[in-house]
């Protein structure tokens, strides 16, 4: 980064009435190479999965290198100086004053209890909200903060007098699109904005959205811009949440390529996940050019409050009944079991309801009103385990989730050859562990392949993933008292060890 660009990296203070200007610089770069193929499945599956992706039927990039093993990310310390530095426009925001925010968007931030900006909201906002606007590639830990980077970048950029959708918000599934929409509302219910939640059903062709901001599922915001439904040639702001998974060619990238190649060109583009694989940091750079980019060590791809254990079962059926054993032991406040299949999902929620559990199982064959009611009666504690595939393995934040089982390790792939699927296994363990909580994931192995995926997912990862013994009640019942009465292990500094900063 030059001493120019330096100098124009303005923190603005007074960013919510007035619409952000753009960079003539931005426009010459953002233009997208046309070099994805385009495939129908992918079409399909966003058009009407809406977080189908995440589940067995396709997931099949099997056999795969280990992807985290095999990059060094780049690291430029000038920039991360540049945040040292108190001087510098770069510099870290310690306060939510410190970014100029609108006194609105402040009251709607204290509304919400957010004291103070954890370590990637830090270290992001300050460069999300320059002026010009500039790309992100921002990557942190599960539960640390990015929803609420990215939405104040939304509330801030858009000017509340044009009813027009000004930003929009790509989501991989229909509950977490729903949930971004409940931040988004919080943190802007002081202000006079709008928002429109743009899922299957949610919409129909005779109205006009005139909602400034705009949260959604890609098969759905798709839909609403080709039936014109959804203008977009106001919009200045687009976020893809859980990007490694919405630039994913198998799966939804083909509809979010579409999507983007639609917008204005100088629109300013955020990618915020956990995880960014090797194979989509090339085409996230392509996608958001000129970004600046804030990435993990791979070393620290872990939350260090989530402890994670196996447990060895004899052979497939004796998993449920460990499964049954673990909850006659333990009072967990809420729990997420993750299976690979959907009628894996049913079948254990209705042996466990049998068994005198308040259970449900959620998926993407539910009709989508029952998906609604499901993930909201579990939310509001009213059902306290659930059981489900991938549909929900990234971004759903309820704190009270204090355990994740892997019913079923995930992996890519199938049968002997599949490899552990590091990344969807670091987005459903991070379902607890939430903003520096205590956690404990919980795997179960019955075989030679699943052990070696625990192998595989301790090598990738650098973490220990302790055995349990399950002949042996009494003790996995202390292992998993004892770590989940150790309560909160950090505090909202939330721990983002290293940040690393540069442009692509
Ligand atoms: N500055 C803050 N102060 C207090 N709580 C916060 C702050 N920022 C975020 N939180 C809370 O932390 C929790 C986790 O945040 P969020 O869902 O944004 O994490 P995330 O990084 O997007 O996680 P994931 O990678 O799983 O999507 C939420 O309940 C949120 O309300």
């Amino acid at each position: 980064m030059s001493a120019e660009d330096l100098t124009n990296l303005k923190i603005s203070d007074d960013s919510v009435p007035t619409p952000a200007t753009t960079s003539a610089g931005q426009e010459k770069d953002v233009a997208i190479k046309d070099d994805t193929p385009s495939t129908e499945a992918a079409a399909v599956n966003g058009e009407n999965g809406e977080g189908k992706m995440g589940e067995e039927e396709v997931c099949n990039d099997a056999l795969e290198e280990p992807r985290l093993l095999a990059s060094e990310f780049e690291v430029n310390v000038t920039l991360a100086d540049q945040q040292a530095n108190p001087d510098s426009p770069l510099y870290s925001a310690k306060t939510f004053e410190d970014l100029g925010l609108h006194p609105s968007l402040l009251k709607g931030l204290y509304a919400m209890k957010f004291s103070k900006p954890s370590k990637i909201q830090e270290k992001a906002l300050p460069l999300l909200l320059a002026n010009p606007p500039m790309n992100m590639i921002a990557q942190s830990q599960s539960g640390t903060g990015k929803t609420a980077a990215f939405s104040l970048t939304m509330l801030s950029r858009i000017s509340y007098d044009l009813q027009q959708p000004q930003a929009i918000c790509l989501a991989p599934s229909r509950e977490l699109a729903r949930q971004t929409q409940d931040v988004v509302n919080r943190m802007g219910q002081f202000t006079p904005m709008k928002t429109f939640l743009a899922v299957k059903e949610s919409w129909n062709r005779d109205t006009r959205v005139d909602a400034q901001i705009i949260i959604g599922t890609p098969g759905t915001v798709m839909d609403m811009i080709a039936k014109r439904v959804l203008p977009i040639k106001d919009i200045k702001v687009l976020v893809l949440d859980e990007a490694d998974e919405m630039m994913d060619l198998q799966g939804l990238g083909d509809q979010t390529l579409r999507i983007r190649k639609m917008l204005p060109p100088n629109t300013q583009t955020l990618l915020f996940s956990a995880t960014f694989p090797d194979k989509v940091v090339s085409f996230s750079q392509k996608f958001a050019p000129n970004a600046n980019q804030i990435r993990l060590k791979q070393e620290e791809l872990s939350v260090e409050g989530i402890k994670q254990f196996f447990m060895d079962c004899a052979d497939n059926e004796a998993k449920y009944d460990v499964l049954l054993e673990i909850y006659n032991l333990l009072t967990v406040g809420q729990s997420i079991i993750f299976c690979r299949k959907r009628d894996t999902a049913d079948e254990i929620a209705s042996r466990m309801t049998a068994d005198g559990h308040s259970v449900a199982s959620l998926h993407g064959s539910k009709d989508t009103g029952d998906r609604d009611a499901i993930i909201d009666g579990f939310r509001e504690g009213k059902t306290k385990v659930l059981i489900t595939t991938n549909v929900i393995a990234r971004g759903i934040d309820i704190s009270q989730v204090t355990m994740v089982i892997n019913y079923d390790i995930p992996t890519t792939g199938f049968g002997p050859q599949a490899r552990a699927d590091t990344e969807t296994y670091l987005h459903r363990v991070g379902r607890t562990g939430r903003f520096g909580r205590q956690g404990v994931a919980i795997n179960f192995i019955s075989d030679a392949n699943s052990y070696r995926w625990v192998q595989e997912l301790q090598q990738d990862l650098g973490v220990e993933i302790t055995a349990v013994k399950t002949q042996d009640y009494e003790e996995m019942e202390k292992v998993c008292l004892d770590v989940l009465s150790s309560g909160v292990w950090e505090n909202p500094e939330i721990n983002l060890h290293a940040v690393t900063l540069f442009r692509s």
